[in-house]
């Protein structure tokens, strides 16, 4: 940029006065914090263009994202093995190493895969095209380059349940040390907190500043009968951890860069799409995989292990375009039946349900964006070093259990007449113009508070599914939102709205007037505002992810007919393939999900290097 140009130069402080200069470091000082967030050094290089038609390594990984990076970290460091690992995103853009800018990596980019679900009469009816967004982290880093980073256990009963169901291992107790080994506590606040791991990959802090909003929140919880700050997978409310260090985001696969050295064995494709595993029919085994790097598609093989940690949607497709999955839809789409599985079925996720209320003027400080840019830019500080009321988190059951979750509550707030930021979250989640118009007109004249109703218990089931066997072709996601039979989904989230309602008539709330927005939603204008039946309709149609699918490749023993892989992982009848990501939770669990991904991660690459080394 020729900054002479530039039409504040026209000004009489011109640069060569000693005020320019001080100006000129200014902007050059902002120009080099923006640039340290692109830091080469935080990722290892991308060798992509090196890799050889042909090729052969011990380990081949498919995705960088949450799970396979950790996978990758681990084999790598022990320097024996020659692992490749594969991704087919290209390095984080600055935007997501900025916490505060979450939202917008959820747009339709090229660091999304930009998938939608299927129209049902059940779910996503007032979202465009009838069809909820659901963004998947497409770079490195995967979902956990684009979430919002909160990091929470899931609580012991939901491992243990896996591990009743023949999931030998994976009972709280044992997978205790997995997450432990995952987890670098670093909050000065929580130096005596013995519960988290202080040496493992994942750098942990919480963002707990004093703010009139959040400190209501709290109050009111605590008014209608919650704790406040339990601790980890207990119920209540609490600011939760996140991995965000120094103001900036820890992806997963900043745990690659200390395993590269001279030595390492290490070698990571970027941009590297793998179309399918290459079978070796005879053996039923992995042999490798068939990858498009810069457009030329090759063939590389692994000589111990195929591991797919390409997430919840693609591990499915991938298994499928290679010959397993449901011998009927395989047989369908033309492809050969490898071996007859249940992949793609038994998807679960956890259903928002957003409510909408206006706040009186002080319930925020409006903030001043320029001030807010400075301040990040210059001191990793202010509006942009956290996810604002997002680390705030109900953990709740709907019939007063302790020992489990079945609702959460998540909270943002968007600031009178700053509507850009309303905006950009009704875009990413694709609402109708005419709902999302409403809801800004009010956002120019009030500040809104979101609250996120969340089931994350639900008994409904979805569905991946090929559209054909072109491996380009993005695959069919059912969500399955309120389809149990027994209509239990909307009846538990039903209670949630109303805990949330009271939350915001207790006396803490008084102050800040708060009421809950009458939208008009087209297909429920037939409901009176407020009625059981209103609601339900609103989830029909304003209801869509939290952005945690699981369970397309479920672990169980043999005789759990829809098991897609085993307790150790391996695809049930293929030799050297693994699925280690999200799809194979037997069962969601009732936390997000990302910190379970990264258990699976550690322990997934233990069972590898007890497999190949014996111990
Ligand atoms: C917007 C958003 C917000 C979220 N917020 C939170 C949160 O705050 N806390 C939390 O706990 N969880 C959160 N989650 C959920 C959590 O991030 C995911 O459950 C978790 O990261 C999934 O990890 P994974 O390893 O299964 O898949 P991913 O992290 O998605 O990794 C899969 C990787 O495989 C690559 N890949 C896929 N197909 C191919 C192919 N054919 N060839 C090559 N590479 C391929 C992908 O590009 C990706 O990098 C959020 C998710 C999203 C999307």
């Amino acid at each position: 940029m020729d900054i002479s140009q530039l039409p504040a130069t026209s000004c009489a402080a011109n640069i060569d006065s000693q005020s320019g200069n001080l100006f000129l470091l200014l902007v050059n000082t902002l120009f080099a914090s923006q640039c340290a967030l692109k830091n080469p050094n935080l990722y290892p290089p991308d060798q992509g263009s090196k890799i050889e038609d042909g090729g052969h390594f011990d380990f081949i990984i498919v995705g960088a994202g949450s799970t396979g990076s950790v996978v990758a970290r681990r084999l790598s460091e022990l320097g024996i093995w020659k692992i490749l690992l594969v991704e087919a995103g290209g390095f984080p853009t600055v935007t997501s190493e900025i916490p505060g800018l979450w939202p917008n990596n959820q747009f339709l980019t090229n660091q999304t895969w930009g998938y939608f679900t299927e129209p049902s009469e059940k779910s996503c009816q007032g979202f465009k095209n009838g069809a909820c967004h659901w963004p998947r982290g497409k770079l490195l880093g995967g979902c956990s380059a684009i979430n919002v980073m909160l990091y929470l256990r899931g609580f012991k009963k939901n491992y243990d349940c896996w591990a009743k169901n023949g999931n030998v291992g994976w009972d709280y107790e044992s997978i205790k040390q997995y997450f432990k080994r995952s987890e670098r506590l670093i909050d000065n606040n929580m130096k005596n907190n013995k519960f988290y791991g202080r040496e493992g990959l994942i750098p942990l802090t919480i963002y707990h500043p004093n703010e009139t909003l959040r400190n209501v929140l709290i109050q009111s919880a605590q008014q209608i009968g919650y704790n406040i700050e339990p601790g980890e997978s207990k119920l209540g409310f609490s600011n939760g951890l996140q991995n965000i260090q120094a103001g900036v985001r820890y992806n997963a696969a900043k745990v690659l860069v200390n395993s590269i050295s001279n030595t390492s064995k290490l070698t990571l494709a970027l941009n590297a799409y793998v179309e399918n595993i290459i079978i070796d029919e005879k053996n039923m085994k992995a042999a490798g995989i068939k990858v498009n790097i810069g457009n030329k598609v090759m063939k590389v093989y692994a000589d111990k292990e195929v591991i797919l940690s390409a997430g919840v949607i693609n591990s499915p497709q991938i298994l499928m375009l290679s010959g397993i999955g449901p011998g009927d839809h395989l047989r369908k789409q033309g492809i050969e039946v490898l071996q007859d599985l249940k992949v793609g079925e038994n998807l679960q996720d956890h259903v928002i349900l957003p409510i909408f209320s206006k706040l009186s003027d002080q319930a925020i400080n409006s903030p001043e964006l320029l001030d807010e840019i400075y301040k990040y830019f210059i001191h990793r500080e202010g509006l942009f070093n956290n996810t604002g009321l997002m680390n705030l988190v109900g953990i709740l059951n709907s019939n007063n259990r302790s020992d489990y979750a079945d609702l959460q509550f998540f909270f943002s707030a968007f600031p009178k007449n700053k509507i850009m930021f309303l905006d950009t979250f009704l875009k990413t989640i694709n609402l109708n113009q005419s709902i999302a118009e409403q809801l800004l007109s009010y956002n120019k004249a009030n500040h809104i508070l979101l609250t996120l109703v969340t089931l994350v218990q639900p008994k409904s089931r979805g569905q991946i599914l090929l559209k054909n066997a072109d491996a380009y072709e993005k695959p069919i996601i059912r969500s399955g939102y309120f389809t149990d039979e027994k209509g239990g989904d909307t009846e538990i989230l039903l209670k949630g709205i109303r805990i949330a309602e009271a939350q915001l008539r207790t006396d803490a709330f008084k102050s800040l007037n708060a009421e809950v927005l009458n939208i008009n939603i087209p297909n429920c204008k037939d409901f009176k505002f407020d009625s059981d039946d209103y609601w339900k309709c609103s989830m029909r149609n304003i209801g869509t992810t939290l952005y945690h699918p699981t369970s397309t490749c479920k672990m169980g023993p043999k005789s759990d007919q829809s098991a897609v892989v085993d307790p150790r992982l391996k695809v049930h009848g293929v030799h050297n393939l693994r699925v280690i990501d999200a799809s194979i939770m037997p069962k969601i669990i009732s936390a997000n999900t990302q910190a379970t991904c990264f258990m699976i991660g550690e322990k997934g690459a233990e069972m590898i290097i007890q497999d190949h080394r014996g111990h």
